[in-house]
């Protein structure tokens, strides 16, 4: 059937994924990380082992677009660019109308480009792949793969602001959440491990990378999502603040002279979160690496293992209790020590993680004492292999 690519912009990275479909195996993957912050990483995995990696300067994703198409033929991973019959991009806002993934036209690509203040740091993004992509591929099956799209399940009373009701009906003053490929992935993944219908079961899934969001599953359909209108809400994450009080906001752009919405909005999306409190890096591995000597890096931390268990509490309640919590993502699947202290601070539940099977990175493994209430979950989560299967589904 050929080639399938998935291309997943995040707000500082570009990732993708080449498969052979149908057989769904990976034929190269790559990602250029820490887009814009200077010292990029492009790292490209391909053929049988080989790797290539390099560092230099990626200033915004039409960059790393090129970067990337020109790795691809460079490194004979594609040599006619007509291999591929189908892509995916990820697309974080969909707004209420994309409950599913849409076959990418003229009508849909402007629509993704008019949710950009939907997701200020993804969407002009994606748009620009899909872009590029349409002058390489013109005839290739094109497809968007919402992240909006699993939350379209929240019932009113979760997704309402409390706030005049006819912005919602007039401006969709409402919240979409994010990370809902993730979301859905692991979800699906909890089920087959736990041997149950997912439809049978509540979960809390907790994406945890450098943007970052908890999901309530009830019925196996998300019921409440701790990112907002925009990414921004929610935990504490890599830049972003996370919750914090409207007022805070008013308030800090007449102490800092901000006339531009826009310019307060950039501060709490990209210099706010882990780096904004610690003042050293937005990598939890940089901030481990020093919060003995470094209090704010140690403050940065212990805020964002509290924000993490406080929605994992909130969620429990409103579920009334889950089956399992889930842990994914780039901390999620990679972080022992944080994974250990979220659990340890939720045993009230019947939660609770075992120190050695917790001990590995990065696999799919049940990491729960024996006889606890609510299971723990590692799963890594794989959104391209998601993108890829839905191309399939729309070929139909
Ligand atoms: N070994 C590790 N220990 C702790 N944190 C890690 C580790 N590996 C990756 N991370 C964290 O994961 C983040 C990236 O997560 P990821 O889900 O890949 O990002 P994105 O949100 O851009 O998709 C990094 O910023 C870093 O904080
Ligand atoms: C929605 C979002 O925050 O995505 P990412 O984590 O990929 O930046
Ligand atoms: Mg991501």
């Amino acid at each position: 059937m050929g080639k399938s690519l998935a291309i997943n912009a995040g707000s500082s990275t570009l990732k993708f994924k080449l498969f052979q479909m149908p057989e769904e195996s990976v034929i190269a993957e790559g990602a250029i990380d820490r887009i814009g912050l200077g010292n990029s990483l492009v790292e490209i995995k391909y053929g049988d082992g080989e790797k290539y990696k390099t560092t230099q300067d990626v200033n915004d994703h039409k960059e790393a677009i090129q970067l990337m198409l020109d790795q691809l033929t460079k490194l004979e991973i594609i040599t006619d660019f007509n291999e591929i019959t189908g892509i995916g991009h990820r697309v974080v806002a969909g707004g209420e109308e994309f409950k599913d993934s849409a076959v990418i036209d003229d009508d849909v690509l402007q629509k993704i480009k008019d949710l950009a203040e939907y997701a200020p740091l993804h969407n002009p993004a994606a748009a620009m792949g899909i872009e590029a992509f349409k002058k390489i591929l013109p005839n290739v099956l094109s497809v968007a793969v919402f992240d909006t799209s699993f939350h379209t399940s929240m019932p009113e009373v979760n997704y309402m602001y409390s706030i005049p009701y006819e912005y919602y009906e007039k401006f969709g003053a409402r919240k979409y959440g994010a990370h809902g490929t993730s979301h859905r992935y692991v979800a699906n993944r909890a089920a087959a491990m736990l041997g149950k219908p997912l439809k049978d079961l509540k979960l809390i899934t907790m994406h945890i990378g450098a943007g970052g969001s908890i999901t309530a599953i009830k019925d196996g359909k998300s019921y409440d999502t701790s990112m907002g209108f925009t990414p921004l809400a929610g935990i504490e994450m890599a830049t972003r603040s996370g919750d914090i009080d409207a007022s805070l906001v008013a308030y800090l752009m007449e102490k800092l002279n901000i006339d531009k919405p826009s310019d307060m909005i950039n501060i709490l999306n990209k210099k706010s979160g882990l780096v904004g409190v610690s003042g050293v890096s937005a990598d939890m591995r940089e901030l481990e690496a020093v919060q003995d000597k470094n209090h704010r890096a140690k403050l940065a931390r212990d805020m964002f293992i509290n924000r993490i268990v406080r929605y994992v509490g909130a969620y429990l309640a409103e579920l009334g209790g889950a089956d399992a919590i889930v842990f994914t993502a780039g901390v999620g699947e990679n972080d022992i020590m944080i994974r250990q202290e979220v659990a340890d601070k939720l045993t009230y539940f019947g939660i609770g993680v075992d120190p050695e099977k917790n001990n590995i990175r990065g696999v799919e493994r049940d990491l729960s004492v024996a006889g606890s209430k609510i299971k723990t979950l590692l799963i890594p989560t794989d959104e391209e292999l998601m993108i890829v299967r839905d191309i399939e589904r729309l070929r139909k």
